[in-house]
């Protein structure tokens, strides 16, 4: 399927890096086959292309006609000038995903050509080790062919959800920001594991073990979260106490507003962006 198919970054920083890493590594993509571009860092383009064996171009010498598939990876103030220059190159074959917050499928549709395909993209930085829970949304005329390449593209980099374009935001505060709780949470145990006489490399381990070990048996056990906390729990024990400390200090309700927060920021990113965008259309 992607076999001499060109892929493109429009971005070069963390998440693209992700990316790029997990694509080289599936072996379905050849990292001759990706090219990766910014805005104007190209120490940053020569980096990645040693790390990876891909092509770092800069983006005034990029050859658009030979692109199969163009991911843009800016941050999202910055894409209604990538897709304003993106307009002239395009043509009606090239898919383009988009893997930035809170940037509808009709915001890029609008911007581009018309009847240019596109998909909504939400991955997060798991890529990197081909761990993310992606999600992905199709634009108004994108074919099914084409749903299926991005999802077969992106099953390089972990699992890819098919989601409703209205449920991007509550994804986006679960998943795209969700590695970061999760690294907040190790955080906060890490200091906790020194303080209580374990050395910090030691703990990061522990903590690391336990996260992936309770996140394995979600996915391999046919139990509920809920149910598997309670078999943890002992009448007056450990996890009991530690399990009130959490409650009392607002644990449950400080991660439930995290994620609708984010989800929030999400939808506010998309509608400052389309007001500003209602100006130059
Ligand atoms: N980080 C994460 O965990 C996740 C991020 N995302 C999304 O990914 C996007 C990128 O995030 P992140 O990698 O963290 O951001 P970074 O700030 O690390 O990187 C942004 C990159 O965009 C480049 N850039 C800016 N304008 C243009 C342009 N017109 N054409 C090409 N490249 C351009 C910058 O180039 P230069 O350095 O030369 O200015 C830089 O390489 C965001 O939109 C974010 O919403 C989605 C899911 C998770
Ligand atoms: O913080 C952000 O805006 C990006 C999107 C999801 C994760 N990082």
């Amino acid at each position: 399927m992607f076999k001499d198919k060109k892929i493109v970054f429009l971005g070069a920083g963390s998440m693209a890096e992700a990316m790029i890493a997990g694509m080289s590594a599936s072996g379905i993509v050849k990292p001759a086959q990706i090219t990766v571009s910014n805005n104007s860092n190209t120490e940053r383009l020569k980096q990645l292309q040693r790390k990876y064996g891909i092509h770092g171009v800069p983006k005034e010498e990029l050859c658009y006609e030979n692109m199969d598939v163009v991911i843009l990876a800016m941050k999202p103030k910055d894409a209604e000038n990538a897709l304003i220059s993106l307009n002239h190159h395009l043509r009606p074959h090239q898919l383009v995903l988009s893997v930035l917050a809170g940037i509808s499928t009709s915001f890029m549709e609008d911007l581009l050509p018309y009847g240019q395909q596109v998909v909504r993209v939400m991955p997060n930085t798991s890529s990197m080790i081909g761990e993310s829970a992606t999600a992905i949304s199709p634009g108004k005329h994108t074919s099914q062919q084409n749903l299926s390449i991005a999802q077969r593209l992106l099953q390089c980099i972990g699992e890819v959800f098919i989601i409703n374009e209205s449920q991007m935001d509550i994804f986006t505060g679960i998943a795209g920001s969700g590695p970061a709780y999760f690294y907040y949470l190790m955080e906060h145990m890490e200091k906790a594991g020194q303080s209580g006489g374990l050395d910090q490399e030691t703990t990061r381990q522990i903590i690391a073990q336990t996260i992936l070990g309770a996140a394995r048996m979600i996915q391999e056990q046919e139990e509920s979260p809920e149910v598997l906390r309670e078999k943890v729990t002992s009448p007056n024990g450990t996890t009991a106490a530690g399990l009130e400390a959490l409650s009392k200090n607002g644990g449950g309700k400080a991660i439930s507003r995290a994620v609708k927060q984010a989800a929030q920021r999400s939808k506010e990113i998309s509608a400052q962006l389309e007001t500003k965008k209602l100006k130059v259309i």
